[in-house]
C-alpha cells in the first residue's frame, strides 16, 4: 500500500527547462494520438487475416523499439523551477495516455472550468453510447481541477454522479465550478452536456489529505497539485 511518503516520491521537479518539455509534448503527445487511433481500429477495422497478422507485425516491431529506452512505473507529477506541472500519465488529461479522451481543460478567471472533449467509439457502454464509468472519470478530474484551481487541491473524498440522458458518442462539453470550501473539504458541481442537453450532472468532495494539511501547517507550502 503507498503511504504518504510513495505519494511524494511521485511529485518530481526533474529540473527540465521549458524547451525540453516543449519538446517532449512535440515528440510524445503524437505517438498517445496514434495509439488513441489504433484503439478505435482494434474496434472497427474489417482486416482479415492477413491484415490483421500483418498489422499485428508492425506493432510487435513499434514494441520492440519504444522498449529499447523506458521508464518503469507510473509517471506521477513532474515539474520544473518555472511551475510548469505534468502529469502525462494521467488517464483523463495525460498527455501521454491514449487512454485520456484527453480533456484539454480550459481555466476562466471566474473560476469555471471548461473543456470539449471527444469520445471516440472506444468508450462506449450501452451500445452507441458512452460507458457510464467514464463519464464519471471525466466528471472526477473536471471537478477535481476545478477545487485545485479554486486553491484547493485534494483527493476525491465523494462522487456523486446523476446520469440524467444517455451521453452520445462523440462531440461533448463538460463544464464546473466550485460551491463552497470548508475546511479540508472543496465542494463542486459540473455536467457533460451533448446536442441534446444535459446528460450527466456531478458534485463532488475534494479533501486534503492529513498527511497534505500537516505539510501546510509545517511549511506553509499549499502542497502538491
Ligand atoms: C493529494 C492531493 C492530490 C491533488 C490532486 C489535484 C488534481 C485534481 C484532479 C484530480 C482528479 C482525480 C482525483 C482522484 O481520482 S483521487 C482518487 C480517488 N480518491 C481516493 O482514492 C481517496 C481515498 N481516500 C483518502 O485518501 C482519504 O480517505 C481522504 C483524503 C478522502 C480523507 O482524508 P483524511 O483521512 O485525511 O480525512 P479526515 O478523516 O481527517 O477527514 C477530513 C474531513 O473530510 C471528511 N471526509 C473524510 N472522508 C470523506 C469522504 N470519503 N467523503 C466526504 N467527506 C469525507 C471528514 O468527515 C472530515 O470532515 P470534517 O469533520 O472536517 O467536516
Amino acid at each position: 500500500m503507498m503511504d504518504s511518503l510513495d505519494t511524494f516520491r511521485l511529485y518530481v521537479n526533474d529540473g527540465l527547462s521549458d524547451e525540453e518539455i516543449a519538446a517532449q509534448a512535440a515528440r510524445y503527445q503524437p505517438l498517445a494520438q496514434d495509439l488513441r487511433d489504433l484503439i478505435v481500429l482494434s474496434i472497427q477495422s474489417r482486416g482479415g487475416d492477413d491484415d490483421i497478422l500483418a498489422a499485428r507485425k508492425h506493432l510487435s516491431d513499434a514494441k520492440s523499439i519504444l522498449e529499447r529506452d523506458r521508464e518503469t512505473g507510473p509517471y506521477g507529477t513532474r515539474f520544473n523551477d518555472s511551475g510548469t506541472f505534468r502529469t502525462w500519465g494521467n488517464a483523463a488529461i495525460g498527455l501521454r495516455n491514449p487512454i485520456a479522451p484527453p480533456l484539454d481543460l480550459q481555466f476562466e478567471d471566474d473560476g469555471r472550468v471548461w473543456a470539449d472533449f471527444h469520445l471516440h467509439a472506444g468508450y462506449e457502454g450501452p451500445a452507441g453510447f458512452a460507458h457510464g464509468g467514464v463519464s464519471a472519470l471525466v466528471l472526477d478530474q473536471l471537478l477535481g481541477d476545478t477545487a485545485r484551481h479554486a486553491g484547493a487541491p485534494g483527493m476525491t473524498g465523494t462522487l456523486t454522479v446523476k446520469y440524467r440522458q444517455p451521453t452520445p458518442l462523440g462531440d461533448l462539453r463538460c463544464e464546473a465550478l466550485l460551491d463552497r470550501i470548508e475546511g479540508a473539504k472543496a465542494f463542486a458541481m459540473g455536467t457533460i452536456s451533448g446536442p441534446d442537453g444535459v446528460c450527466v450532472e456531478a458534485e463532488g468532495v475534494f479533501i486534503a489529505p492529513k498527511w497534505m494539511r500537516e505539510q501546510r501547517e509545517h511549511t506553509g507550502v499549499q502542497g502538491v497539485q
